[in-house]
């Protein structure tokens, strides 16, 4: 009767008859859900429908009612945080992650020698910490903050610590990442700019994000998926998901109306370019 369900084949990350109930409240129904290696998916659906408690589900923050949930072809449901987190899949926790009193050098050391299984070891050897503080200089510089690399975190700008949360989720390696709200309460210029670093940091590896912005989400996203009361109404490109009536009645119609002029000011990540790359600088050196 209950015949062992298998994962699509290939996929970084499949979600099969997903359900969540809290009490006799269903937060997430029957939700199935495929998503390729190197994909970006938005998801995205009105409050309370239900985004986050997927994100809970797939980062072992909770576990499912029922349904089931594979990492490169491994089930994790049910597992741990920092099980699933050593099998590849690492969640930005918002800032709060950051420990507010070390400098951003060592906030993104911590995160490398965590990833290595490491921590703060007096016995370590030299080499292996000299080619730790090696990695954790490379990633500061791509995350351009180098300018403030011995200030404590709590001293940064609102941009600096947001790029400094996706350093700590980057630091784990793992290939596939969920974003939560990424940019949210940066200015519109802050936003443009944290977009091209998303884009540049995390070539290669599998994106979920949850996300509000339809400027990021049409600016970054390869697919997208919709959730409405817990349901996948859509997962498909984002021209796709823009032009289905279901979801232009369901949610986009209203959300796009008024975010088209925004989108319309914010330029694509092509159309940034370099550029856009460049002035994340100025960004990410205000102090
Ligand atoms: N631990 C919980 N116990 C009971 N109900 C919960 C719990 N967590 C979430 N919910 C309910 O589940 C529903 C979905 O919440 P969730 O935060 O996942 O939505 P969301 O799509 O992320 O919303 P938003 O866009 O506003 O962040 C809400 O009605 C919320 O009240």
């Amino acid at each position: 009767m209950n015949s062992q369900p298998s994962p699509p084949a290939g996929a970084a990350l499949a979600l099969a008859g997903l359900n969540k109930s809290f009490g006799p409240a269903q937060i997430i129904r029957d939700l199935s859900l495929t998503v390729a290696a190197g994909e970006r998916v938005a998801i995205i659906g009105p409050n309370g429908a239900g985004k986050s408690t997927l994100f809970d589900l797939i980062s072992g923050r909770s576990a499912p009612s029922s349904g089931q949930i594979w990492l490169a072809g491994q089930r994790i449901d049910g597992k741990k945080p920092f099980e699933i987190n050593r099998l590849g899949l690492a969640r930005s926790f918002q800032i709060s992650q950051l420990f507010p009193t070390l400098s951003v050098f060592d906030n993104l050391r911590c995160a490398m020698l965590w990833r290595q299984g490491l921590g703060y070891n007096f016995w370590r050897s030299l080499a292996s910490l000299t080619d730790t503080n090696t990695r954790t200089q490379n990633l500061m510089q791509q995350l351009q903050l180098e300018s403030v690399a011995h200030l404590p975190a709590q001293q940064l700008s609102y941009a600096q610590q947001r790029a400094l949360e996706l350093g700590l989720t980057l630091a784990s390696d793992a290939p596939v990442l969920l974003l939560d709200e990424p940019t949210a309460g940066m200015s519109r210029s802050e936003t443009s700019q944290f977009m091209a670093l998303i884009d540049t940091l995390t070539r290669g590896k599998t994106l979920l994000m949850v996300e509000h912005d339809m400027s990021v989400v049409f600016g970054l996203a390869t697919k997208i998926a919709v959730l409405v009361q817990g349901q996948l109404l859509a997962f498909d490109s984002p021209e796709a998901v823009r032009n289905n009536p279901l979801v232009q009645q369901a949610y986009l119609g209203a959300v796009l109306s008024t975010a088209e002029s925004a989108v319309a000011l914010t330029p694509t990540l092509s159309q940034m370019g370099r550029g856009g790359e460049q002035s994340l600088r100025d960004v990410t050196s205000k102090a």
